[in-house]
């Protein structure tokens, strides 16, 4: 169902926006090789006569449109990298990156993003402040966002409040998806290795089976939400990546788990780490190997600045505005927010034809979406007084 009012300038970039994003679908890129997406970035770029600042954080574009007044920056963020998942969408714009797809949206992103930057320069008299778009890479991991920062980028152009968007499935296409405050999860990684000792899969007894204390890993670690941790508060802790074994007959000498934690609080986060580590240390007492544990701290949680996602939730249609509970998904757009003030939102994309979740080798959305992304970062811009009516 979709709702959204378009203007009519929005309506006429929808095809070329459209064609964008399938471009950019077919040449999916992991995190911090996103070359040749960065090329197409900088090719429309330099068709719309605009400078940029590339190899900004690897891969990264950074692009500043001024306004007639620059009293103040805006800073609007579209993420870059694609996933390890082979694409069994059949659509004539199908990844021709084997193995690798855009599976969560990153294109439509960049397409907003250049379609915003378009529509600015095509009407370069109304803009009163600056924008900045920043083109960043590997917000799938290990994260874009942490160097931009760190390395003063907001600093360098001045940004004083910042917005992203994320497409999103389980909120119908014409919908777009907000709170205050904390709206994604902090993350961490985990990665265990068991170091067993292999043998012959019918004489167990003189083997350490590295998969059976993987199955006990495995299935024993998820009570740590569900007994260690309070259960108002929210957890959640997913081991995506097992690897383990080469034949039927043979007990694997060695086990790789890699998993993620998600919480909403530092201090469940460091409970979960704690519990992990002493389920490791018992499991290596009761079958006499080595396991070797590593955490990695991910992302902070994304925190909606209260009176920006108030003045997002004015500058749109009241009727396409959902306020949603918090979820468990990440995202580095966390860190931009951690120095400046900022709001990340969904932009619907479910519908019956496209009801696959992200991450899922078959997501795909109905591109007229875009354009409502493109129409939702105006009207912030003219709420913001940034735009002209
Ligand atoms: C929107 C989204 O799907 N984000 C990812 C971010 C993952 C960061 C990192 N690889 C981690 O797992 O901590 C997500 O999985 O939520």
């Amino acid at each position: 169902m979709i709702l959204l009012y378009l203007s009519k300038d929005i309506q006429l970039l929808q095809d070329e926006i459209r064609i964008i994003r399938r471009e950019l679908h077919q040449i999916p890129e992991l995190a911090f090789e996103e070359y040749k997406t960065a090329e197409y970035i900088k090719g429309y770029l330099n068709k719309l006569k605009l400078t940029y600042h590339d190899k900004i954080a690897g891969t990264g574009i950074i692009v500043l449109i001024q306004g007639t007044e620059g009293k103040k920056t805006i800073g609007f963020r579209a993420d870059m990298d694609a996933l390890t998942v082979e694409e069994e969408n059949e659509v004539d714009y199908k990844s021709i990156h084997k193995g690798k797809m855009h599976a969560c949206g990153h294109d439509g992103h960049q397409a907003i993003l250049l379609g915003l930057a378009k529509y600015l320069v095509m009407n370069k008299e109304k803009l009163r402040d600056n924008v900045v778009l920043i083109f960043q890479p590997a917000e799938e991991g290990p994260g874009g966002a942490l160097p931009i920062v760190s390395q003063g980028y907001l600093k360098k152009y001045s940004i004083d409040e910042i917005y992203g968007l994320h497409l999103f499935p389980e909120i119908p296409e014409g919908k777009m998806g907000v709170r205050q405050g904390p709206m994604m999860s902090q993350t961490g990684e985990f990665d265990i290795t068991i170091h067993g000792k292999g043998g012959h899969g019918a004489m167990p007894h003189n083997t350490i089976d590295s998969v059976v204390v993987s199955a006990q890993l495995i299935t024993g670690l998820q009570a740590i939400a569900s007994r260690s941790i309070n259960p108002i508060e929210p957890v959640v802790l997913t081991i995506g990546k097992v690897v383990a074994g080469e034949i039927r007959n043979v007990i694997a000498s060695e086990a790789r788990l890699e998993g993620t934690i998600r919480s909403f609080k530092q201090e469940v986060h460091d409970t979960v780490k704690e519990r992990i580590t002493d389920y490791v240390k018992g499991l290596e007492n009761i079958h006499n190997c080595k396991i070797t544990l590593e955490f990695r701290d991910m992302y902070p949680a994304v925190t909606n600045d209260s009176f920006l996602t108030s003045e997002f939730i004015q500058s749109q249609e009241s009727s396409v505005i959902q306020i949603i509970d918090p979820i468990m998904l990440a995202e580095d757009f966390s860190y931009y927010q951690k120095e400046i003030p900022g709001v990340f939102f969904f932009l619907g994309s479910g519908s019956d034809h496209y009801y696959y979740p992200l991450h899922n080798s078959r997501f795909n959305y109905n591109e007229k979406i875009l354009g409502y992304g493109v129409q939702a970062y105006l009207n912030i811009l003219k709420q913001r007084d940034a735009l002209e009516n």
